[in-house]
């Protein structure tokens, strides 16, 4: 017996056709009582009235019928196909309110799709990336995600790792007479060293996972007036930040959203690097400083009238950044160096002479970083964190196993509820809230 929920899935606001969905035990009564008998056959649209209890017709549409388990949350579901306006969705969610359904929470359907063995946590993870998908990389992504490319690889380690814990374990509660460590270094060693190399790889990928969902991040630094504000703007192809001839001018972080090849990009604009003289342009500074040590790229802008590149400037940046020279229209004294060993532009903001070789390169190189390979990134820091767990335990693992082979076990155990959590074959409550409450109503 479950409650039984209902949401608009279609998005808000006037439209074509709004879809009102129905998931729960008494989904069936009340798809009945709305559209009317006889029911109609499950998965095949039926044009009906939709009444209310006066026997009104609130509107006319398409009823589908979904007999659980086969259906999208493995319960009874129902859909209504209505006209997409206000008056008409408020009289319908009336009605269904009236006859003991509730409007769902975020995220409620797929959670119960989840509980019903439909999809793992992964794929229902997959699916709220997919909703919120804005680029074509992300779209790839999470399309792959939701149709188990992860599950499939975390649940092929857990099944390898549970015939390594049969093997230890059978050592362990029958000893051989003889040597055991050494046995057990044979069987259960190459296996655990072959998983743990595994799990190094797949989280040694650059991220690339989490800055296709998240987006990658490149941050704009230099000394006051180097032009980075104007190049902001120019990336932009909008007035994101203010520019003006005053030294100083951006003190906040500004941020500005931008897609490269099909990726998710988010451009910094920072505070000018300086001596800061005031408690605003200190913590300017010290923003910019740290938006330059977590971005996953950092372009330099100077001035190439400066007679040369700013220290402070040059310890910031690291061998895979650029450095831009900018202002090329004014007297230049400061040339490009094959000394400092990066990538260098020459450029003009303020006009966009230089613009677009800049705007290839940064696309060239993100779409380096973040294309999909063959194996499935792991794209939200909570996976992270339970494959770095799960190594850990894996790398205990296999220094105890010729020592302590019960400690090797219990080691490996944990490795497995590690992944199991990742899954979400073992049930944390917290960790499923926080999934499924990111999810739109409806979903
Ligand atoms: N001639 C010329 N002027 C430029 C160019 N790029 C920027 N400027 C000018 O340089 C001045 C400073 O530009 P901003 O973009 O505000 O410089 P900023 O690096 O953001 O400066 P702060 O925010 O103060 O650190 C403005 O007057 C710009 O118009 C350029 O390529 N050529
Ligand atoms: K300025
Ligand atoms: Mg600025």
């Amino acid at each position: 017996m479950t409650e039984t929920i209902f949401a608009l899935a279609s998005g808000p606001g006037r439209a074509g056709v709004a879809v009102i969905r129905l998931s729960g035990t008494r989904t069936g009564e009340i798809l009945d009582a709305v559209a009317g008998m006889p029911r109609p056959k499950p998965r095949l649209a039926a044009l009906r009235a939709f009444k209310n209890d006066r026997g009104d017709v609130i509107d006319q549409g398409l009823a589908l019928w979904f007999e659980g388990p086969a259906s999208f949350t493995g319960e009874d579901c129902a859909e209504f196909h209505v006209h997409g306006g206000a008056a008409v969705i408020e009289a319908l969610a009336g009605r269904l309110t009236a006859l003991g359904a509730r409007p769902a929470e975020a995220g409620e359907f797929t959670r119960r799709a989840f509980q019903n063995g439909k999809m793992d946590l992964t794929e229902a993870e997959g699916l709220a990336d997919l909703i919120d998908a804005e680029t074509e990389g992300q779209r790839e992504q999470a399309l792959s995600q939701m149709t188990g490319a992860l599950r499939s690889l975390y649940e092929d380690w857990r099944e390898q790792l549970i015939s390594v814990l049969a093997a230890i374990e059978g050592e362990v509660d029958f000893p051989d007479e003889e040597d055991v460590p050494d046995t057990l270094s044979d069987t259960a060693g190459p296996p655990l060293a072959a998983l743990s190399q595994a799990l190094a790889q797949h989280l040694d990928d650059g991220r690339r996972g989490e800055r296709v969902r998240d987006g990658f991040s490149i941050a704009l630094i230099g000394e006051p007036n180097a032009g980075k504000s104007t190049l902001l703007n120019a990336l932009a192809r909008r007035d994101a930040a203010i520019v003006t001839d005053i030294p100083g001018t951006t003190r906040d972080v500004v941020e500005v959203r931008l897609v490269l090849g099909g990726f998710p990009v988010i451009i910094a604009d920072t505070a000018g690097l300086r001596e800061a003289a005031d408690q605003v342009e200190v913590e300017g500074v010290k923003r910019a400083l740290a938006r330059a040590e977590s971005a996953d790229l950092r372009l330099g802008v100077v001035d190439v009238s400066r007679e040369t590149f700013p220290d402070k400037l040059l310890e910031t940046l690291r061998s895979n950044d650029a450095l831009i020279l900018n202002k090329m229209d004014q007297g230049q004294t400061l040339h490009p160096s094959d000394e400092l060993g990066m990538t260098q532009f020459k450029l003009c903001a303020k006009s966009g002479e230089g613009l677009p070789a800049l705007e290839g390169w940064l696309e060239r190189l993100v779409v380096e970083r973040l294309s999909r390979r063959e194996a499935p990134a792991l794209s939200r820091a909570r996976h992270r964190q339970a494959v770095e767990r799960a190594l850990e335990h894996l790398n205990a693992a296999q220094r105890q196993l010729s020592r302590a082979p019960e400690l090797a076990a219990s080691d490996v155990h944990l490795a497995i509820r590690a992944l199991e959590s990742l899954t979400g074959r073992i049930d944390v409550e917290d960790v499923l809230d926080r999934v499924f409450s990111q999810f739109c109503i409806g979903k």
